[in-house]
């Protein structure tokens, strides 16, 4: 998956004051952030591209190396919609979530808690960190049950998701014990139930929880659009939570959009002090949302 020939950040153009400016921009930041957790969202449409996946595991190591504790949740859903097709089914999304049968979940597991997760350790431990790979199951982290979800038109109807997963609670025990310990944290969405069945949650839902139970600094949803756009396709770089139900209500925030909004206010209502939705598919997004001066993305208040 790995680039063989990629440069990490390329900067013989810039001459030598400018990259030493660039380099001291970074100083406040560093030290404002020093000792703090950022939850990082990576969608697995944003983990599509070998250079970019790369980039995205150097930044990680770099934010550790400078003393900041990312924990990164990872999703997978067009890497699980590949292997359904394989199988000869079709994925099928309702408000946002898949419908999980029985043999979706075996795959879901298969690939959220194998496959994707030492794809993203891999290229963390390469890039010089050390990550640990966990789902909810580990440390008793995520109990779910099976979530209702109302139909948004008519709240009396509920739509059957299969075992799509409601969080109970998040016990970030094993995170908190990790991070203390020097290890990056990569946690797919899977939640366990009361009988130890399994859950698929969606990778935003868990993202926002841990970053509000972890009373994260950043909550960093990574994907693969510029932000939430308007009508008009606008980029919006700031969205209340009075807007984000008008966009709803609407259809301007429709499909995989919706558990990520809802997540992300979520998640600035409850303590999270900063909430951006940003775009993967930019080289060192990462970095460049952390330690850069530039806003860029929408920004989540809560
Ligand atoms: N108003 C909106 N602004 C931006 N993206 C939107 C909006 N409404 C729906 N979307 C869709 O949401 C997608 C992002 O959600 P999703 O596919 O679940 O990404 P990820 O895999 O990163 O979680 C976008 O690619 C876009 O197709
Ligand atoms: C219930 C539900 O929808 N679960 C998601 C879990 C993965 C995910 O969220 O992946 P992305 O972040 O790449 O969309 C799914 O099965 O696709």
């Amino acid at each position: 998956m790995t680039s063989p020939n990629h440069t990490p950040v390329d900067l013989s153009h810039v001459q030598p004051m400018e990259k030493a400016e660039i380099l001291a921009q970074a100083l406040p930041y560093i030290r404002k952030y020093h000792g703090k957790t950022m939850v990082i969202k990576y969608g697995g449409n944003a983990m599509t591209d070998p250079a970019l996946q790369q980039a995205f595991a150097e930044d990680v190591v770099l934010l550790k190396l400078v003393g900041i504790n990312p924990v990164v949740v990872h999703g997978g859903g067009p890497q699980i919609e590949t292997l359904l097709q394989r199988l000869g089914k079709k994925g099928q999304f309702i408000q946002g979530m898949r419908v999980t049968d029985a043999e979706t979940m075996e795959v879901v597991e298969w690939v959220l808690g194998g496959e994707v997760q030492q794809d993203i350790v891999g290229l963390i431990n390469a890039a010089g960190g050390k990550a640990v790979g966990l789902t909810g199951r580990d440390g008793a982290m995520i109990r779910a049950r099976k979530l209702r979800l109302s139909d948004q038109q008519n709240p009396s109807v509920e739509h059957d998701v299969g075992q799509v997963g409601d969080i109970v609670s998040i016990d970030p025990s094993v995170v908190k014990a990790l991070q203390d310990d020097q290890f990056i944290p990569v946690v797919s969405p899977i939640g366990f139930g009361e009988h130890n069945e399994s859950y698929n949650i969606n990778a935003d839902v868990v993202a926002a929880k841990l970053a509000t139970v972890l009373q994260a600094e950043k909550l960093l949803m990574l994907t693969n659009i510029r932000g939430v756009l308007d009508k008009a396709g606008e980029l919006l770089t700031e969205l209340t939570a009075r807007r984000i139900d008008e966009l709803c209500a609407d259809g301007t925030i429709s499909g995989g959009m919706i558990p990520k909004i809802a997540g992300a206010l979520d998640a600035a209502k409850s303590g999270v002090h900063a909430v951006h939705i940003i775009d993967g598919r930019v080289p060192h997004a990462l970095l460049l949302e952390v330690l850069g001066d530039q806003p860029f993305g929408t920004m989540i208040k809560g």
